[in-house]
């Protein structure tokens, strides 16, 4: 049997109900209502339907630390796939994350202003319809510019009913 870290708690806030309702988003990447979320705000950018973007700029602390003085791994991993998962709204796509590949070029410094982009690739047509894969690419950059990771990510399209089926509450119209 493992001791519970008397340290960390799950805020009485955070009751069980599960919800994609923004006003109630406990999402660890960008929900509002997680205290210990990481709070990503992105702002998505559809002017090229081809090349729809997401772009966060974000700086976090020694809460995420891995190396001393640097981002850990999985944290970096979950603000890849954030911003990938970000291009699915604005495609009108409710969907999850199947697979990803991640390339941690340099390690990613914790106290600096930094910027995280997700880029639409392209959703295969199945049957001459839009597919239910869709294929994101993100990286976290650097304001010089240097590309400190890389992801490219596999999502694939919910059915909304299974939503229903999992007792998952959809936003009011
Ligand atoms: C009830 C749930 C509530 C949902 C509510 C959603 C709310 C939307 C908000 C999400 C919020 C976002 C937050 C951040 C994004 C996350 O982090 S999401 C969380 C992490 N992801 C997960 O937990 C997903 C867990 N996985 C699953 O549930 C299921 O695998 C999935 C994703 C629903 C897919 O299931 P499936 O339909 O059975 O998939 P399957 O047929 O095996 O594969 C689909 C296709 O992909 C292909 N494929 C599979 N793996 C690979 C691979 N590695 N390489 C290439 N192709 C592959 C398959 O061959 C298949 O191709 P086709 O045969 O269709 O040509």
């Amino acid at each position: 049997m493992t001791t519970p870290d008397t340290a960390r708690h799950t805020p009485n806030s955070m009751d069980g109900n599960p919800t994609i309702d923004e006003r109630a988003n406990h999402c660890f990447g960008c929900g509002p209502a997680n205290p210990q979320g990481l709070h990503l705000a992105f702002t998505t950018d559809t002017s090229n339907p081809e090349a729809i973007t997401a772009t966060c700029h974000f700086q976090l602390d020694r809460m995420h630390e891995g190396p001393p003085g640097y981002i850990h791994g999985g944290i970096v991993a979950a603000l890849l796939d954030e911003a990938m998962s970000k291009l699915n709204r604005p495609l009108n796509v409710l969907a999850m994350t199947r697979h990803m590949e991640i390339d941690y070029l340099r390690p990613v410094p914790l106290y600096q202003p930094l910027v995280l982009i997700g880029r639409h690739l392209n959703r295969p047509a199945k049957d001459g319809t839009p597919g239910r894969k869709l294929f994101h690419q993100a990286e976290i950059q650097h304001p010089d510019g240097t590309v400190l990771a890389r992801s490219k990510g596999l999502f694939i399209a919910i059915d909304e009913k299974l939503l229903f089926a999992a007792g998952i509450t959809p936003p009011e119209a």
